[in-house]
């Protein structure tokens, strides 16, 4: 089974999709990593982030089992990954990957911003999970203080939005809720109640 999770930034699909690739007996891969991995190998090798060539070339040689969620999760990463998500080039080395992954037994779930769309159109069950800009970078703040980390919620709301904005007006594989995806609106949910919600929409498709 391949369970396919999109969204918007801090909207909850990491945190949903461990907690469900846990529950179903599945792996699961957060492919917002690869991009992040990517991003960060040209900044720390001082490369330009629209050099496609080095980006494709990084990708082509990433190990997925290596990418170390503390250190990719820092929020100009993030900026950077959407910023070279746009090559459509690395895009698709990235997502060779990242199919190689969900076609491996006993199945995945995978979230992103084009898993339903691009990655896994016949995933077995497609959620779009999202919730209002400012309950995402309430969270994102949160998380990023708990951390020992400065944060300041009006920035991370601006970026949150332009990341955003980017990620769903590019060309190559926009952000977007695919036409059998269920949504899952978690602004008004707790962690707890989202993962009971999405667990029930994936049992119900799983006995269609
Ligand atoms: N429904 C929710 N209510 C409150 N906080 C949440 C909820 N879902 C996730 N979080 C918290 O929000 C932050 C971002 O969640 P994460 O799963 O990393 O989002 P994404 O993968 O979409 O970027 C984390 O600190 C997480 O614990
Ligand atoms: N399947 C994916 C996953 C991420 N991305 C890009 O990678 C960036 C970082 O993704 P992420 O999922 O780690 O970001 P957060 O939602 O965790 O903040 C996104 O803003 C997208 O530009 C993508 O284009 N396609």
């Amino acid at each position: 089974m391949i369970i396919a999770i999109d969204g918007p930034a801090a909207s909850g699909k990491g945190t949903l999709s461990r907690r469900l690739a846990d529950h179903f007996g599945l792996r699961h891969l957060d492919t917002g990593l690869t991009y992040r991995a990517v991003a960060a190998s040209l900044l720390a090798n001082g490369k330009p982030l629209g050099d496609e060539a080095i980006a494709i070339e990084v990708a082509h040689n990433l190990d997925l089992a290596q990418m170390d969620k503390s250190v990719l999760s820092a929020h100009e990463i993030g900026e950077a990954a959407s910023r070279i998500a746009v090559l459509g080039g690395l895009r698709e080395e990235l997502v060779k990957l990242q199919r190689r992954f969900a076609e491996t037994p006993p199945g995945a779930v995978l979230d992103g911003r084009d898993i339903g769309t691009v990655v896994c159109p016949n995933a077995s069950v497609k959620l779009f999970v999202t919730a209002s800009p400012e309950a995402r970078a309430k969270r994102r703040t949160d998380e990023m203080i708990s951390k020992g980390q400065d944060a300041n919620y009006a920035s991370v709301l601006e970026d949150l939005k332009r990341r955003d904005e980017r990620d769903s007006q590019r060309t190559v594989a926009p952000m977007k809720q695919a036409d059998d995806a269920v949504l899952l609106d978690t602004t008004e949910m707790d962690i707890e109640t989202a993962f009971q919600a999405a667990v029930d929409i994936i049992s119900r498709a799983k006995d269609d």
